[in-house]
């Protein structure tokens, strides 16, 4: 079994991370600020961000980590920093073997500022490099609805490890599809799950927990009989994806059961344990670059579950070329079998061919 132990922190430390991002999730004010391209950032993120990172580099300290936050409003708001590590110092596994791996506690609030900034690196082909959404889905998270911490291990540009912690996700597979989940999360119970796959290995799901790792199952997407019956996941946020092409794209396919709507990567996670089909992700903008840590993991993931993941011509996800998918535009992750019908309908109504 290969990058056992690489699995076995990187599901810890989400495990981990998920303690706060839960905590913040529940207070009135998550600490928001606007990055420069205006999207949002949370207490949550940039706490969740550190913990990991150290985790990491405790851990496995030559490999480089491509995070998506960085310090710099940090190092000016000298409040909200010490908000951050106000909820960071004190989150620990309430399993001491399973935190001990994890390398204990950091080490003060400006070693935090530094620790979040390896998330630094530039990417690329070679070599080991950790791809670090530290909570995907923000604007889920602040509207209460979906959100997932993740990780994925890229070695020499191909994703090998890939972890997702989900903590407003029904633990049960079967009533995923027909719960309220893109809605107000407020009630906790039976929900939070972490996925993982190695490549090769498939992929499993276990119910998150706040001490070590719970009992795991495999997972695998469902046999889907012709693209008729099958069920698409899509986002909440119509500027991250196109709906309206999705909507194009799902009557070419002849589907009729509405979309189950839900922000981050819980979508590759609901495809990969059978609660949806088919994710499409079409471009909004034609200047927009994927990042490559909103896709690793759940590229990974759902590869291992049975199913196909590409860009909207029908290549695979390029995680080689940096911090940003340059290669590639939009994606598309669907069964593998079904994954040439749903290509050749998104070039129909993109007017690709
Ligand atoms: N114009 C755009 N097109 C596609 N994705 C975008 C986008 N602007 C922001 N995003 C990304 O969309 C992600 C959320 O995806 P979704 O809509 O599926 O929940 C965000 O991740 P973060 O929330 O980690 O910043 C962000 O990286
Ligand atoms: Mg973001
Ligand atoms: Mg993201
Ligand atoms: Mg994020």
């Amino acid at each position: 079994m290969g990058y056992e132990k690489e699995r076995r922190i990187a599901e810890l430390a989400v495990q981990r991370a998920t303690l706060l991002t839960k905590k913040v999730f529940h207070e009135k004010a998550k600490g928001e600020l606007a990055k420069d391209d205006k999207s949002p950032v949370t207490k949550g993120d940039f706490g969740a961000q550190a913990l990991i990172i150290q985790a990491i580099a405790h851990n496995f300290p030559n490999d480089e980590i491509v995070g998506e936050e960085e310090s710099s409003e940090l190092r000016q708001d000298t409040a909200l920093r010490s908000e951050i590590w106000d909820l960071v110092k004190d989150i620990k596994l309430n399993d001491s073997a399973s935190d001990a791996l994890l390398g204990g506690p950091l080490p003060s609030e400006e070693a935090m500022l530094d620790i979040i900034d390896k998330g630094n690196s530039p990417g690329g082909p070679k070599g080991r490099i950790w791809a670090l959404d530290p909570i995907d889905g923000t604007k889920g998270f602040l509207r209460g609805g979906q959100y997932a911490v993740c990780l994925g291990l890229i070695v020499d540009g191909d994703v090998k490890v890939g972890v997702i912690g989900c903590p407003n996700l029904p633990v049960d597979d079967a009533t995923s599809l027909s719960a309220d989940i893109g809605g107000n999360q407020s009630d906790e119970e039976g929900k939070g799950v972490l996925f993982s796959a190695v490549q090769g290995e498939g992929a499993i799901s276990r119910p998150l927990t706040s001490g070590g790792l719970a009992p795991s199952n495999p997972i695998s997407m469902r046999p889907v009989p012709d693209t008729s019956k099958a069920v698409f996941c899509e986002g909440v946020e119509a500027g991250h994806s196109n709906q309206g092409d999705n909507a194009a794209v799902a009557k070419r396919l002849g589907i009729t059961a509405p979309s189950v709507r839900l922000d981050s990567q819980a979508k590759y996670c609901s495809i990969a344990r059978g609660a949806g089909d088919i994710y499409l992700r079409l471009p909004v903008r034609k200047d927009y670059q994927e990042k490559i840590w909103d896709h690793a993991a759940g590229d990974l993931l759902v590869r291992e579950a049975g199913g196909q993941v590409t860009d909207i011509y029908g290549k695979r996800l390029d995680f080689s070329k940096g911090r940003t998918l340059i290669e590639n535009k939009g994606v598309v992750a669907a069964p593998a079998a079904l994954q040439d019908q749903v290509i050749e309908a998104v070039q129909v109504v993109l007017n690709l061919k």
